[in-house]
């Protein structure tokens, strides 16, 4: 018998429109997902019957709809309640406003699929009430969703399901270390090569380049500040056990050059960038003159060893590293466990972009339905 779900998805962006189109080519037909919500910001597109809406001519439709406002989410988790088939919300916003109400959709027995960092790396507190008020980690899970955040490091990558697999079944996280933004890593990897010469790109070019490619967040800052980093390592840290209060209570190397600090507008400060692009030269020019590239790295150490538990920020590393031949947007993250001992379990390749990722929430969705489908 064939089951089915509803999905409610908000965020229509890069992500979620390249989510859209890999949701209609699904192969699988166990499983019917009937999409009965797609919003934007600004817009949304919701059935009032709950009957599915016709994918078709989505972008076109929901630009049509005489909404001037986006869905509060309140009017979301109401609508949602009332679904008569389970529903699964896929989060495809970076916002942190409906991040912070993921405990209130769960424990109202709506599931969760989503690439949105926000809800899993803020504050200690939302962790703990997200992962108290979801099925999958409840004895209880009558009513309860579930919550699946595979594409929150490493895009696609299986990064999240990989770590907690290893918890989950006896081992211990000693070390992680990693390149786990996509745009620092398209950045350094075109910016930064072994050529003792003068860049053959400037750096304010490759950021623009990357966020043409769609690797950067909503606002590049959130990437050359150094957060995106922190909120990832923040997420592979508590799964490793570790009580990380925030993504700012370790340190972190920003990018952002001081007197650009204060500048509201992204296209402002993107205007501004190339005034800053000799200092970033002369900072890669040092390392090459080394032997070396620069790399920008998220290390997590509870070996005992280090001081610091937990850092963000640049490296450099010699030729022989497997860091310094990385190529495009990869990410390399390297889990150095007790089982694993010297030689570390390691995970490469795309980190960002809008495919690899749907894929990620895709794949989370489809987890989510063999649970829940009626
Ligand atoms: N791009 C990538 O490579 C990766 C992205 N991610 C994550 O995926 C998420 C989406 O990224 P991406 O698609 O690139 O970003 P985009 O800026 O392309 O898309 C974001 C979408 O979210 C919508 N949105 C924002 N706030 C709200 C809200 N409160 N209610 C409803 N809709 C809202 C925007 O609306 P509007 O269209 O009106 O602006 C837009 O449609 C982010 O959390 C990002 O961190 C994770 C891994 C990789
Ligand atoms: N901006 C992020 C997108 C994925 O999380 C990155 O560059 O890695
Ligand atoms: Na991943």
């Amino acid at each position: 018998m064939v089951r089915s779900v509803n999905v409610a998805i908000v965020g229509a962006g890069l992500v979620g429109s390249a989510f859209v189109n890999q949701l209609q080519s699904l192969r699988s037909h166990a499983v019917t997902y009937n999409v009965i919500l797609i919003a934007r910001s600004t817009k949304a597109l919701v059935s009032k019957t709950y009957s599915p809406l016709q994918l078709s001519t989505w972008p076109q439709d929901l630009a049509a709809t005489s909404s001037a406002s986006g869905l509060s989410p309140g009017d979301l988790a109401a609508y949602l309640e009332k679904s008569p088939l389970p529903v699964i919300l896929v989060d495809n916003t970076s916002s942190d406003a409906l991040a912070k109400v993921y405990p209130v959709f769960l424990a109202q027995g709506i599931s969760i699929a989503t690439p949105n960092k926000k809800a899993f790396s803020s504050e200690l507190g939302l962790w703990n009430a997200i992962f108290a008020a979801a099925a999958n980690f409840s004895d209880k899970p009558d009513k309860k969703g579930f919550v699946y955040h595979e594409a929150t490091v490493g895009a696609g990558l299986p990064v999240i399901s990989t770590i907690k697999d290893l918890i989950s079944t006896g081992d211990e996280v000693v070390k992680i270390e990693g390149i786990v933004s996509g745009t620092l890593s398209y950045i350094f990897n075109e910016f930064s090569t072994l050529s003792s010469g003068s860049s053959v790109v400037k750096f304010s070019d490759v950021v623009n380049k990357a966020k043409e490619l769609g690797y950067t967040e909503p606002d590049p800052r959130e990437d050359l500040n150094g957060l995106d980093v922190a909120r990832k390592l923040t997420i592979l840290a508590r799964l490793s056990g570790l009580d990380v209060q925030s993504p700012s209570s370790f340190p972190v190397q920003s990018l952002i050059p001081k007197p650009l600090e204060e500048i509201e507008q992204v296209s402002e400060f993107l205007q501004k960038l190339p005034d800053y692009d000799d200092k970033m030269e002369e900072t890669r020019s040092k390392a090459a003159e080394e032997g070396k590239v620069l790399r920008f790295v998220g290390k997590i150490d509870l070996s005992g060893e280090s001081s610091q538990k937990v850092k963000v920020g640049i490296e450099k590393y010699d030729a022989a590293h497997p860091f310094a031949s990385l190529k495009g947007s990869d990410n390399v993250i390297a889990f150095y466990t007790k089982r694993y001992g010297q030689n570390p379990l390691i995970i490469q390749g795309a980190g960002a972009g809008a495919e690899v990722t749907a894929m990620g929430v895709l794949g989370d969705v489809l987890k989510i339905a063999e649970r829940v489908a009626k």
